[in-house]
C-alpha cells in the first residue's frame, strides 16, 4: 500500500467480479491495481465502432487543421479533437458513463486524440492544478480507449507505480483521482509514449466532479 492510508478509500468505480454489463454490452474486467484504482478492460469498442471513430476523427482532424490554431505543445505532441456528437458517439458515450458510474453530463466529450512515429504525450496528471481556475470543478477520472493496435511503442505508462499497458484495439485503461489522500491522486502521474511504428489512435473521457452540461 502506498502512503499511510490505514482505511481504504471508498472509489467512485464499484464495479466487482469479472465484467461490467452495460445497458449494450458486457465489458471485460482485465486487470486492476488497486490504490490508486487503475483498471484495465476488454471489450469496451467493437472493432466497427473503434474503425468509424478513426474515419469521423481523421476528417475532423484534416478539417480542423486548415486555419486551425497550431500552437505546438511540448508536451503533448499529438492531435487531438472532440467528437461531434452523432449516433455511434452518443452510445459510446452513454456506455463509457456507466463503466465510470459517473452521469454523462460531468463528461468533457469524447476527445480521439492521434500520435505518428515520434509523438509522444510526457509524463502528466489529468486533474488541474489547484491554481488554476478549471479546479474549481475539477477532473476526477479517466478512460483511455485503444482504438487500434500500435505496431510498436505508444504504451500508456504509469511511471510512479510501475505500469504499462499495452495498446490493444477495443480495450482501455481506466484510472481515478479522487481521494482524500492527495498522494493517492498524485501516483496516477501517466504518460503515453513515443510511438516508434504506426500510428496510435485513442479516445480519452474525463469527468468532472460536477456536471458540466445540462442532461
Ligand atoms: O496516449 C496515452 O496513452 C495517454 C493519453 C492521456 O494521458 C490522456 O488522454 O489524458
Ligand atoms: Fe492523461
Amino acid at each position: 500500500m502506498i502512503g499511510d492510508t490505514t482505511e481504504k478509500e471508498r472509489t467512485i468505480f464499484d464495479h466487482t467480479g469479472n465484467s461490467i454489463k452495460t445497458e449494450d454490452r458486457e465489458i471485460r474486467i482485465l486487470a486492476k491495481y488497486e490504490a490508486p484504482l487503475v483498471v484495465v478492460l476488454g471489450n469496451v469498442l467493437s472493432d466497427e465502432e473503434c474503425d468509424e471513430l478513426i474515419k469521423h476523427s481523421r476528417e475532423q482532424l484534416q478539417r480542423s487543421k486548415v486555419g486551425g490554431d497550431h500552437a505546438v505543445n511540448p508536451i503533448r505532441t499529438s492531435s487531438g479533437v472532440f467528437c461531434e456528437q452523432n449516433e455511434t458517439v452518443v452510445r459510446i458515450e452513454k456506455r463509457f458513463s456507466q463503466i465510470m458510474n459517473i452521469p454523462i453530463e460531468h463528461g468533457d466529450g469524447l476527445q480521439v486524440l492521434m500520435y505518428t512515429p515520434g509523438q509522444e504525450y510526457q509524463p502528466h496528471h489529468d486533474f488541474f492544478a489547484e491554481t488554476s481556475r478549471a479546479s474549481a470543478n475539477n477532473r476526477i477520472s479517466t478512460l483511455v480507449m485503444y482504438l487500434n493496435d500500435v505496431e510498436e511503442g505508444g504504451k500508456t505508462t504509469f511511471p510512479m507505480l510501475n505500469i504499462s499497458v499495452i495498446p490493444n484495439k477495443g480495450m482501455a485503461v481506466y484510472f481515478e483521482y479522487f481521494y482524500n489522500n492527495q498522494e493517492l491522486n498524485d501516483f496516477t502521474l501517466h504518460a503515453g509514449t513515443p510511438v516508434i511504428k504506426g500510428e496510435k489512435w485513442i479516445a480519452t473521457m474525463w469527468m468532472r466532479r460536477q456536471a458540466l452540461r445540462l442532461p
